[in-house]
């Protein structure tokens, strides 16, 4: 079943590849996202930063090619257009740590082509909306790790991009504020791809589940789907336990083709 409608397409990949010295990271990606909240699972190293930083305009493929909104955010004519559409909340972010959070928020919306009193605002909006609200004129060296990854997804929203990619963005949070981070994606109102390892949470926020192994993607399909793949291999009965048996079952499936 195809969870993708082709006249509202705003990422796609056409066949990308990409290695680092010789080391397959990503090969043969055809994906198209529309909106929607979408989970990019997959084992360590199995290509899901690879393929954020790529969509993100972030880290041009080797091979194929990448469009947001129709616009090729690595050819000069286009870039810039493209960049406004799209933000990467990454995996690992470092801030300066004498800046305040406001202060870093809002330059990134400045970054991002915001009038600066317009950025200052919406930068309130965002602190807000990830609980920061009474810390926002701390110091981001104050701030806990936790903190810290609310702090790089108010970065990612505050240009109210229409592509949100998020590298697992509830990694190093206690289960409260993982909690909040889920709702949170789950009410954003834009394209959104999400890469986790914590199978409760794409249980909790992804329509589509696109799995990656190796640098392929060996699962594109409805999160129904995966559960229910899950449940006929391990008549298991519980929601994330189904998506984790439909997972690991692709994962041996697919590495059993390979051996
Ligand atoms: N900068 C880099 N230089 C060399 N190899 C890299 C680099 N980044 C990633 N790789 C390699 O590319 C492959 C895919 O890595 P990537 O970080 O995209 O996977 P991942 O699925 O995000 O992993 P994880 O879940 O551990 O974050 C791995 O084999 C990794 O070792």
């Amino acid at each position: 079943m195809s969870v993708t409608n082709a006249q509202n397409i705003t990422v796609q990949t056409i066949g990308v590849g990409h290695s680092y010295s010789g080391r397959v990271a990503l090969t043969g990606i055809d994906l198209s996202l529309t909106s929607g909240t979408t989970a990019l699972v997959g084992v360590n190293g199995a290509g899901k930063s690879t393929l954020l930083r790529t969509l993100a305009g972030a880290q041009q493929p080797d091979m194929g090619s990448v469009r947001v909104a129709g616009l090729d955010p690595y050819h000069r004519r286009d870039r810039r257009a493209a960049l406004i559409r799209v933000a990467l909340m990454p995996q690992t972010a470092t801030f300066p740590g004498n800046m305040t959070v406001h202060e870093v928020v809002s330059f990134v919306g400045w970054m991002r082509g915001l009038a600066s009193r317009t950025a200052g605002r919406r930068a309130a909006d965002v602190i807000e909306r990830v609980g920061l609200a009474t810390r926002s004129a701390d110091r981001m060296k104050s701030l806990s790790g936790g903190m810290a990854r609310r702090v790089a997804l108010a970065q990612a929203l505050v240009s109210a991009p229409d592509v949100l990619l998020l590298d697992e963005p509830s990694t190093g949070l206690d289960p409260e504020q993982r909690r909040a981070m889920v709702l949170l994606i789950r009410d954003l109102d834009a394209t959104v791809l999400f890469s986790s390892h914590i199978i409760e949470d794409v249980l909790d926020v992804a329509e589509r589940v696109v799995v990656l192994e190796s640098g392929r993607v060996i699962f594109d399909d409805a999160l129904t789907a995966l559960a229910a793949a899950g449940a006929a291999a391990g008549r298991c009965g519980s929601g994330a336990s189904d998506l984790e048996a439909g997972f690991l079952r692709l994962v041996s499936r697919s590495r059993g083709r390979e051996s």
